[in-house]
């Protein structure tokens, strides 16, 4: 079980040519990662995730700020011992970084042998890692010969075989295609559930996140803008950044073009209703349409699930009488958070 501190982190790259001024990738960023909890970090390309994983395995050091792995600062360690913590971070990467003349069962075994573990025990560690990750069968087999979905199955039991306390997934799941991420995202949680092991991922899809984080910090030009439980953050996005991930992967309000074509073929009042779980009642919603003898037809959006929990951005438009839908659109605005499509 292992907590892990950024507090007030920076990185700087010196800039290029004499007077260029540093390139700042990682921006006083501060994340809580709680010991078993599954952190995603998001953002887009540039937005300094790669570096900041890179800090936390003590790869780069920071330039201001520290660092926290359970017990270890690994802003204070010197790189004699920051190897001895290595060895308690797994690390994936998106291009799986196997070794390609050596078998399944050789990549899985390796860090074992930089370990010094007797080959005895390694053999048996071996197989009880390639069975956790289904993979038993192709022990012998050439990691070229495997699919991706296998080669990141291959790269879980090789991060996983010192026993780690923290995994480190960078971009893991996006050379996969979206039924194989679904696949190895599950197999991350069993990670999670069955070791209790503490899970920081970047990714820069939206669906990852939604699929398997508890919590996420979402990141641009190197800071940290948004930060907190998946669905907090997500249901009320307040950065542009976070807004457009959830335009992404999430119902929304229907974008300007797309509200000019729905107002040609809808003659009523537009209207939009966000659905967050535990607050509106969608019963009430259409009863208190019904009661007031408004007709009512969904023309765009949906609900759907975001950390466990539903959310969703319907788009109505209601149909009746003015003074009817004046009366139920005030009637509604009281039940949840309501707009007006003008
Ligand atoms: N070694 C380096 N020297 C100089 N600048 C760097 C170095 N590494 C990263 N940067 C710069 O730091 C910024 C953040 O890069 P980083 O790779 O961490 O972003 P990212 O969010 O991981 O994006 P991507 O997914 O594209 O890798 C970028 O502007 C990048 O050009």
């Amino acid at each position: 079980m292992t907590r892990v501190q950024m507090i007030g982190v920076s990185k700087r790259y010196p800039g290029r040519g004499k007077s260029a001024s540093p390139v700042v990738a990682v921006d006083d960023v501060t994340i809580d990662v709680a010991s078993g909890e599954i952190h995603a970090i998001i953002g887009y390309s540039g937005a300094g995730k790669s570096t900041l994983l890179r800090l936390v395995n003590g790869l780069e050091h920071a330039s201001d700020g520290r660092i926290l792995v359970g017990d270890d600062e690994i802003t204070a360690l010197p790189e004699s011992q920051l190897r001895r913590v290595r060895g308690r971070i797994g690390m994936i990467f998106q291009q799986f970084n196997l070794f390609h003349a050596k078998k399944v069962a050789k990549n899985v075994e390796y860090p074992l042998v930089v370990a010094g573990m007797p080959a005895a025990e390694r053999r048996r560690r071996v197989a009880e890692l390639l069975e956790f990750v289904g993979l038993s069968e192709k022990s012998g087999a050439y990691t070229d010969q495997l699919s991706g979905g296998q080669k990141q199955r291959v790269g879980i039991a090789r991060a996983l075989a010192t026993n780690p306390g923290v995994l480190l997934a960078d971009e893991a799941t996006s050379a996969l295609d979206p039924q194989t991420s679904r696949e190895v995202l599950a197999l991350l949680k069993r990670v999670n559930a069955e070791f209790g092991i503490t899970i920081i991922l970047i990714t820069h899809e939206m669906e990852v996140v939604r699929e398997i984080a508890d919590r996420v910090t979402v990141m641009d030009s190197g800071r940290a803008v948004e930060q907190g439980d998946v669905f907090d953050v997500f249901s009320n996005p307040q950065s542009q950044t976070t807004k457009r991930f959830v335009a992404t992967a999430l119902p929304t309000e229907p974008r300007a073009d797309r509200l000019d074509d729905l107002r040609e073929r809808h003659r009523g009042r537009l209207v939009s209703l966000t659905f967050r779980d535990g607050d509106v009642d969608q019963p009430v919603v259409f009863r208190t349409l019904a009661e007031r003898g408004v007709g009512v037809s969904i023309v765009h959006g949906g609900i759907t699930d975001v950390g466990g929990r539903s959310f969703g951005k319907l788009t109505l438009e209601l149909i009746g009488d003015d003074l009817k839908v004046e009366h139920a659109i005030a009637a509604l605005a009281q039940e949840t958070a309501l707009e007006v499509l003008a």
